[in-house]
């Protein structure tokens, strides 16, 4: 099998929303490095500045943009800026995401339930929206949504979570029926457990202690995950990867 290239992703553009933290951090380092433009963005944009900086200081070519995934217009935005500095959008990279341990029994955290939603659901569609019909017109274009083990089967205390990874499952499963004629590809990377701050947002302790993260297991880290990304987004033009399941050894899917 040969090699990659030393710059696979030269002269193309990758969207990376949540780009501030976590695996969406990695994910633009690692396909910078691979000589992607990337354009980043997350509503925390002194960390997106970081990332840029790292990245410009190894020569590779970065714009943040401060984005909020359920704001529509915010997200129009992003992609318009991306064009504008770096140009036209190659692969779009649907990693903004987060997740609450929590039952839906007891106390309910519904507020959560709707954060989830709002950024796991209508976030990726917003974005998608704002790539779609570019990558159309110049009939090529690669969208990868982060999706989760909890896309593939639902987990207690995730519930609501599995439902929004189901979600994205489901509907990139049509997505990419519907743009292959148009030389688009859709692939879904679905991890288990990866040691990210994203564990920290939850606070129902009692779901935590019974659902949250394994302890006493090694997690994978970020940059495993940006890894599987960049495989997918440099395989030739003849070759789709549909689905990346990743899991721990310790706890087989
Ligand atoms: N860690 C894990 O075990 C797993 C994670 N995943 C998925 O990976 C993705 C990244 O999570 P991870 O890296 O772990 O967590 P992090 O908390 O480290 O990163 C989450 C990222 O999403 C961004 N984000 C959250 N809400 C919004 C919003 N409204 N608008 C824009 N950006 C937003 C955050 O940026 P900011 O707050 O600056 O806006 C941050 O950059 C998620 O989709 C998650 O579901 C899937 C399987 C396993
Ligand atoms: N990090 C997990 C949620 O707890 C997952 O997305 O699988």
């Amino acid at each position: 099998m040969s090699a990659l290239p030393a710059s696979p992703l030269s002269g193309q553009v990758a969207v990376i929303t949540g780009a501030s933290s976590g695996i969406g951090r990695e994910t633009a380092l690692t396909l910078a490095r691979a000589g992607a433009a990337v354009c980043l963005g997350a509503r925390r944009i002194h960390l997106l500045h970081e990332v840029v900086k790292e990245i410009e200081g190894k020569g590779g070519k970065a714009l943040a943009v401060q984005t909020d995934v359920t704001k529509r217009n915010e997200v129009k935005n992003l992609i318009a800026r991306a064009e504008e500095a770096l140009g036209p959008v190659d692969i779009l990279i649907n990693n903004a995401g987060l997740w609450y341990c929590t039952t839906m029994t007891g106390k309910l955290d519904e507020d959560d339930w709707d954060t989830m939603i709002d950024v796991n659901c209508k976030g990726v569609m917003n974005a998608i929206g704002a790539v779609i019909n570019g990558m159309v017109a110049r009939k090529k274009g690669h969208i990868v949504n982060m999706s989760s083990e909890c896309g593939r089967k639902g987990f207690p205390g995730l519930a609501v979570y599995s439902g929004t990874k189901f979600f994205v499952e489901g509907m990139s499963a049509a997505l990419r029926l519907e743009v292959a004629k148009h030389g688009i590809k859709v692939t879904n990377i679905q991890p288990g457990d990866v040691d990210t701050p994203g564990h920290a947002i939850s606070h129902d302790k009692e779901a935590i202690e019974k659902f949250g993260a394994p302890k006493g297991i090694e997690l994978m880290q970020a940059v495993d995950i940006a890894e599987a990304v960049l495989y997918a987004v440099t395989q030739p033009k003849r070759t789709a990867v549909n689905e990346v399941l990743l899991s721990l050894p310790e706890m087989p899917f």
